[in-house]
């Protein structure tokens, strides 16, 4: 582990020493065709120790540990990271049952205490990491199991501390990109098939701007793969979006909620800078404005729906919720409820805001809606 972790330093360092000698001699040439080598094979040779160091090592388990071991429960998990004493201690004891203990000191939480949020019938477990997020990726001990921790997520609330400055954010984002951790962002649009025989076949939908058929070609020998088939389907994608689709296996796409807090201590026009930054939401925990404002988003960005059922000839049962992905269809909705119950599936009556007249009979393929009334029939 230490020899991954020095080789990384090593490589960093030689790549911050070549740039700033780029810089200090004032070269326009940082991307000049003659120097691009040098970086590529810094870059590939980086992603791949990272990748490295995230692999699960013998004997250990899969990235858990002591206070990490947290079933995934409930409908869907939410991981909260942030630096210390950013509040997210007071946050989470304000949106959960779970209370967690927030001491006057840092590194108060050191263990993942998971605290349910309730909203509108659905249970939302949510995820208190520890604030020591930064060095993980350098495979710094607990971080590695904050990290596990935070990859099976369904959610990121970034914690930040809007009387700090803005590179707490850029430091974090830093450190989930080296991990594997895609904030916002779709799995890029390239296509790979690792074959057994046949040589590489690499193909391109309209050439793209930052990569060409060496610089993959380069890439896919560095990582041992010398038959398959390629085909990049979007013009932006890097080199690093192509190792990701290399590395897929050790790639998550989350989505981010960046969360400021301690709004009560930043100027108004601060505020309404942040408040409008993408995927941001603001609050004072103190003053307890906002707050209510973040468990919404949350539940907007998590992208579920609530449904309620109802048997025939009752009254719909609003007491439980059904919680359900959104664009889900009524044989989703049969999945969820029991797994054979699609074989006895005959229709299903709905009422809501997806019926077009109500009730609507419908079939499998049916698209449902948040806080429809669904009632199946069975044969
Ligand atoms: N001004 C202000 N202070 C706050 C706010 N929310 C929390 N604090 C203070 O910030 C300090 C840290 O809060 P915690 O909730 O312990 O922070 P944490 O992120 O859980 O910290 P660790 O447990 O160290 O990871 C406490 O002294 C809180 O009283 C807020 O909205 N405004």
């Amino acid at each position: 582990m230490v020899n991954i972790t020095e080789k990384i330093k090593e490589i960093e360092d030689e790549m911050r020493r070549t740039q700033s000698k780029w810089s200090h001699l004032k070269c326009l040439a940082i991307n000049h065709p003659a120097n691009m080598p040098r970086r590529e094979q810094g870059d590939r040779k980086l992603a791949r120790l990272r990748a490295q160091l995230l692999e699960p090592t013998a004997g250990a388990g899969s990235g858990g540990g002591a206070g990490f071991d947290v079933s995934k429960s409930g409908d869907a998990r939410v991981a909260l990271v942030g630096f210390p004493s950013v509040g997210k201690s007071t946050f989470l004891s304000k949106i959960t049952k779970t209370k967690s203990e927030a001491a006057s000191y840092s590194f108060t939480t050191l263990t993942a205490i998971p605290g349910v949020l309730e909203y509108g019938g659905a249970e939302i477990q949510i995820l208190d990491l520890p604030g020591i997020i930064e060095g993980a990726s350098e495979g710094k001990g607990r971080g590695r199991q904050v990290i596990s921790a935070a990859k099976t997520s369904d959610l990121i609330l970034m914690v930040l501390d809007a009387t700090k400055r803005a590179e707490q954010r850029a430091l974090l984002e830093a450190e989930l990109d080296a991990v594997g951790i895609r904030l916002n962002k779709e799995p890029p649009n390239i296509y790979l098939k690792v074959k057994k025989a046949g040589g590489m076949k690499i193909t391109f939908q309209t050439p793209p701007k930052n990569l060409d058929e060496k610089i993959i070609y380069n890439v896919l020998r560095d990582y041992k793969i010398l038959n398959c088939e390629v085909l990049v389907r979007d013009e932006n994608a890097t080199i690093d979006d192509f190792i990701d689709v290399i590395m897929k296996d050790h790639r998550k796409y989350i989505r981010c909620l960046y969360v400021y807090n301690k709004i009560d201590s930043v100027s108004l026009e601060f505020l309404d800078q942040l408040a409008r930054e993408p995927h941001t939401a603001v609050m004072s925990c103190e003053l307890d404005l906002g707050v209510q404002e973040v468990v919404e988003r949350i539940w907007k960005e998590l992208r579920l729906m609530r449904l309620y059922t109802k048997r025939k000839g009752e009254e719909p049962d609003f007491s439980e919720a059904l919680i359900v992905r959104q664009d889900s269809s009524i044989e989703d909705v049969c999945d969820q409820i029991h797994r054979t119950l699609k074989e006895t599936f005959k229709y299903a009556m709905v009422w809501g805001a997806s019926a077009r007249h109500v009730p609507q009979r419908v079939g499998l393929g049916h698209m449902v809606a948040d806080e429809d009334v669904v009632s199946i029939v069975a044969k």
